[in-house]
């Protein structure tokens, strides 16, 4: 066994279909008494409704998260949760909305109590984003990462099919990353391996029926494994491409990371194979060495977009991408080099097959 460090991030999780009901003895345990609700404009009923069990608990509602939070939005939420006085913030939505509550948290250190609605896995990261000036800048702090945690499965019910796909793709990337992260350990491992095998076989079964409670909670328990790893170790290449694509060509976040991941892995294979052993073996693909394609098969399958032309990227734009990519590399198993990652940003526009 090899050397290593390993410190769990204390947040308490509850996990369960109907868990919400458990929110108000939640918000007691964490000593709160004014609870800010925050959510996106789309998501305002859901927070209503949170606040309605909330009851005397609740401070109000903030329905104006933003993805990626821009920097106008953190400091009008901020300037909320002062006046109002709140003492918590409840994040109910994706990870646009629990990023909102984090840029709070992060200036303020008001603790946060998320119930996530998507499988992005903020809410058991201390990764925060703000965007400012077009460039979104993020960090890790203690302070941000939410102490609670409500997994509710009912609550994702109505995420339409293809954005469950892409957020389960999403969260599939920060397990396979974690596979190959310099500073990853066995136990963050395990998470990887167990998170991949639970998304990859609960997104067929919300393909075939959305309303699939099941299905529901078991992408809920691999979002969670996958958020942790995220959280735990470094991202790679396939993080680094996304947040360029993401940042300055404003592509939709979980699609990116949908249509790039078999790519980046094929990038990678060569120089990861441990990685590449584990990803197959937790999609069931018998050899190794075709991980890459087992996954953009499995998004084939799933109705994923598989090409950056079809959401929305400018193909004039990608030999800045490449540019953009090899500046502030992120730790990878395989040098980044530019006129490969050209050619990966290629076949990632044309929704080529994956190739090193
Ligand atoms: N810090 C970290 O550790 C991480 C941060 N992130 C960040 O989080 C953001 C992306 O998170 P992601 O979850 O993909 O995006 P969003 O939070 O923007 O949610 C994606 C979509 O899901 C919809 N949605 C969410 N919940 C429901 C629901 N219950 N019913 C119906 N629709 C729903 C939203 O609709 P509507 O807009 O109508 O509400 C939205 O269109 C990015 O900014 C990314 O950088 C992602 C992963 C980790
Ligand atoms: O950009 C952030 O807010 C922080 C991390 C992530 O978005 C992780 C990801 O790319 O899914």
């Amino acid at each position: 066994m090899r050397a290593f460090s390993y410190l769990p991030h204390p947040s308490r999780v509850v996990f369960g279909a109907g868990a919400l009901q458990h929110l108000g003895r939640e918000i007691e345990a964490l000593g709160a008494r004014r609870a800010l609700v925050l959510s996106t404009p789309g998501q305002a009923a859901q927070a209503e409704r949170v606040a309605a069990l909330l009851g005397e608990r609740a401070a109000g509602v903030f329905a104006r998260a933003v993805m990626h939070v821009p920097i106008e939005s953190a400091q009008e939420a901020r300037r909320e949760a002062q006046r109002l006085g709140a003492d918590c913030a409840v994040a109910i939505g994706g990870g646009s909305t629990t990023g909102l509550g984090k840029a709070i948290a992060l200036e303020s250190g008001l603790p946060i109590l998320a119930i996530p609605t998507t499988y992005a896995g903020s809410e058991v990261t201390p990764i925060y984003g703000i965007t400012e000036g077009g460039v979104k800048k993020t960090g890790r702090d203690a302070k941000v990462l939410p102490r609670t945690v409500i997994y509710d499965p009912e609550l994702t019910l109505s995420l339409p099919v293809p954005l469950s796909v892409a957020s389960g793709l999403n969260a599939l990337a920060h397990a396979a990353e974690g596979l190959y992260a310099h500073d990853g350990n066995p136990i963050t491992e395990l998470m990887a391996q167990e998170g991949l095998r639970a998304m990859a076989a609960a997104l067929p079964g919300l393909v075939a029926d959305a309303r699939d409670l099941a299905a529901r909670g078991d992408a809920l328990y691999g979002a969670w494994l996958c958020g942790i790893v995220l959280g735990q170790v470094s991202m790679g290449l396939h993080h680094k491409l996304c947040h360029t694509l993401g940042g300055s060509f404003n592509l939709p976040h979980a699609e990116v990371h949908a249509v790039v991941l078999p790519h980046a892995l094929a990038y990678n294979a060569a120089a990861a194979p441990e990685a590449m052993a584990r990803i197959a073996a937790a999609l069931g693909e018998p050899e190794a060495a075709q991980a890459p394609q087992a996954v953009q098969r499995l998004a084939a399958r799933l109705g994923a977009p598989l090409s950056l032309r079809a959401i929305g990227m400018p193909e004039g734009g990608l030999d800045r991408a490449a540019d953009l990519a090899v500046q502030a590399a992120y730790p990878n198993p395989r040098p980044l080099e530019r006129a490969a990652l050209r050619a990966l940003l290629q076949r990632a526009f044309d929704g080529a097959a994956p190739r090193g």
